[in-house]
């Protein structure tokens, strides 16, 4: 008999990650796969877990239990993230945004790409006080592959504009940006979406699609914007309370009764009965028009008392 192999290429292997704070656990026995190539979108209600998973696959957070491995850019060999610094990971190919955006408000657009762009060249302060060769050609370079970015992300015309003054779809796209200055593997977006307005969703959906499919960038990414993330995420990973429920691609995750039950706070077989009878409201697709404002933390609580 033959076995069936998965030989797509892995990116992130986490197997078993349990991460705890005091009496909180914040994950719970999470494992999954990221695959090189795809848009992976992490969802589930709020203190589901998914900026903890985040900062556990960055160096930020070390799970107690589990472990987690990565091999980010093509070629790379798996090595573990557990124990690294923040900027290690960085430098093995991981770039990130925030949720809550953390730009240098001082400093202009450009800048805030070349500090990006930046991180990955060898120049220190003291070859920049020299004024070495190889310095003021990294230099060049920084700036030409800063502007390249700005272009990408749509604010060439922004470009000497201080960050801070910058609208706040703006400002998103910039961090995007500054984060591909890095030249990542793999970019982990932390609700990218919040607090921007239709318009700028709709840009935002294209360039994380353009940024997979024309840079090779494979992308993982919190998103609380349903409609946002159906359209874009290859695949889904749902948590809840610290547990992965659910994996699937967006039609199977829309019609997953554990899924509906998590994000509405009725039973798994109240889902699955109103889900066969189609008496749902948010069945199906409708729930791609879930948004955070909708889904307080205690609409879950409740559900699970
Ligand atoms: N540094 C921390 N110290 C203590 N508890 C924490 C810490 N970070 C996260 N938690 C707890 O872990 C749980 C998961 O939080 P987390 O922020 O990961 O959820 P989330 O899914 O990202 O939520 P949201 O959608 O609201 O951003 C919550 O109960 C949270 O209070």
């Amino acid at each position: 008999m033959s076995v069936a192999t998965d030989t797509r290429d892995v990116i992130y292997d986490i197997d078993s990650v349990t991460l705890r704070f005091g009496g909180v656990t914040s994950l719970n026995n999470v494992s999954m796969k990221m695959y090189r190539g795809e848009i992976l979108a992490v969802i589930g209600p709020n203190g589901a877990g998914k900026t903890s998973l985040f900062n556990s696959l960055t160096g930020v957070y070390t799970p107690q239990e589990g472990s987690i491995n990565l091999a980010a850019r093509v070629g790379d060999h798996p090595v573990s993230v557990l124990g690294q610094k923040t900027h290690v990971v960085n430098r093995l190919g991981v770039a990130r945004t925030f949720q809550n955006i953390r730009l240098f408000p001082a400093l202009t657009a450009l800048e805030n790409v070349k500090v990006g762009v930046e991180t990955r060249q060898r120049s220190g302060p003291i070859a920049s006080m020299l004024g070495m060769p190889w310095q003021r050609r990294e230099e060049r370079e920084s700036s030409e592959r800063a502007f390249e970015l700005l272009h990408e992300v749509g604010l060439t015309s922004r470009a000497n504009e201080l960050a801070g003054s910058l609208a706040y779809g703006e400002q998103r796209r910039l961090e995007i940006a500054r984060a591909l200055g890095t030249n990542p593997g793999v970019i982990l977006l932390d609700e990218p979406a919040a607090g921007t307005n239709p318009a700028e969703k709709r840009d935002l959906a294209a360039l994380i699609t353009k940024i997979n499919q024309d840079d090779g960038v494979s992308v993982l990414l919190i998103e609380h914007d349903m409609k946002l993330v159906m359209s874009i995420a290859h695949r889904l990973i749902v948590l809840n309370f610290g547990q992965k429920i659910a994996e699937g691609t967006p039609e199977q995750i829309q019609k997953n009764p554990a899924v509906i039950a998590a994000y509405l706070g009725s039973s798994e077989e109240e889902a699955a009965d109103e889900l066969a009878h189609g008496d749902l409201p948010s069945a199906g697709p409708a729930l791609i028009s879930f948004d955070k404002n909708e889904l307080s933390a205690n609409d879950v609580t409740e559900g699970q008392a």
